[in-house]
């Protein structure tokens, strides 16, 4: 059974369209990630989820309930992470997330969160003192605080060190493995793919397509390239006529095959049954910004973070 639905939904800005059109379903449990790059269309439709906007068009349902009509129910069962911006720079992290606990009927504790999310220290630090890793990890505290069933993390990583980034995706696996639901919106493609079960790709207000991450690749192509030294001349003609081998092309020293399958057992077994080994191997896959790529027709730009 689907937590929220998201049907036919419109939003515009004056003359801009922000989301046109767009449809999808958070099953209970689930990473869901709407993955698009900038202005595409994501913050808008969370907001509509989150009852802070009103749709033009369509309709948004979570646990049954309109975001908008029944925003004081909503707010109990979803948490939303707040924008750096939204807090003043005096509150302590226990004083924050304090405040914020007193606003719910079944808090979690919020010592247990701050020591959950690596914050016990901080404690009693001001806001505008936590380096930028710690600022996100509050906001992430002050959207689980009131125990939601459905958090939703919004660009959570941007500005990150990439060992802070990684500790982040931990924490969110974590949150998962509570069973809270994750709706994760980012324009960053190794984020969503490391992270989120399913993905909707939003290009220009629109689903481009929504799939696991592995469907989505896999929707551009199945091809896997191999790229080699052998050992010892080779006769091509033992890869070419493999079932799993599409093409088999020189580039210098070295050859590269692609095919489907499973393309490096079937190559490696073959050419060892010719004395041959396969020296410098690299394989290649289809990324998810090939997917994004093949199905908009639009290299994906990264934002600046
Ligand atoms: N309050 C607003 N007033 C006018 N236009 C807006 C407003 N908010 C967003 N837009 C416009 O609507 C479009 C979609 O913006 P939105 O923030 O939803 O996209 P996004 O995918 O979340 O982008 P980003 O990753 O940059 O936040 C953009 O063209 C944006 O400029």
């Amino acid at each position: 059974m689907p937590i929220i639905d998201v049907t036919s939904l419109h939003k515009a800005y004056g003359s801009t369209v922000a989301v046109d059109d767009v449809s999808f379903s958070v099953e209970e449990g689930e990473i869901f990630g709407i993955l698009g790059p900038n202005g595409a269309g994501k913050t808008t439709t969370v907001e509509c989820i989150e009852g802070l906007r009103r749709p033009d068009g369509g309709s948004v349902s979570v646990l049954g309930l309109d975001p908008v009509r029944d925003r004081a129910e909503v707010r109990k069962v979803l948490g939303a992470q707040l924008q750096e911006s939204e807090l003043p720079e005096k509150i302590t992290a226990a004083e924050v997330l304090d405040l914020y606990a007193s606003f719910y009927p079944s808090p979690a504790d919020p010592a247990e969160l701050l020591a959950d999310l690596g914050l016990t220290e901080k404690a009693g630090t001001r806001f505008e003192k936590l380096s930028g890793g710690q600022k996100q990890r509050l906001s992430i505290a002050l959207a689980l605080v009131g125990n939601p069933r459905i958090a939703v993390l919004d660009e959570l990583t941007t500005g990150l060190d990439p060992q802070a980034r990684r500790d982040t995706w931990q924490l969110i696996e974590q949150v998962r493995s509570r069973g809270v639901t994750i709706i994760l919106v980012t324009h960053f493609m190794d984020e969503a793919e490391r992270l989120c079960d399913r993905i909707a790709l939003i290009d220009r207000g629109k689903v481009a397509a929504i799939d696991s991450p592995a469907g989505l690749i896999a929707r551009v192509s199945a091809a896997q390239t191999l790229r080699f030294r052998p050992s010892s001349p080779l006769d091509e003609t033992v890869l070419t006529a493999l079932p799993d081998v599409t093409d088999v092309r020189r580039d210098g020293s070295h050859y590269v095959v692609s095919g489907t399958g499973n393309l490096p057992y079937t190559v490696i077994t073959t050419l060892a049954a010719h004395d041959v080994v396969a020296a410098e191997l690299r394989m290649d896959q289809a990324s998810l910004e090939d997917a994004f790529v093949a199905m908009t027709g639009r290299t994906f730009e990264p934002a600046a973070s």
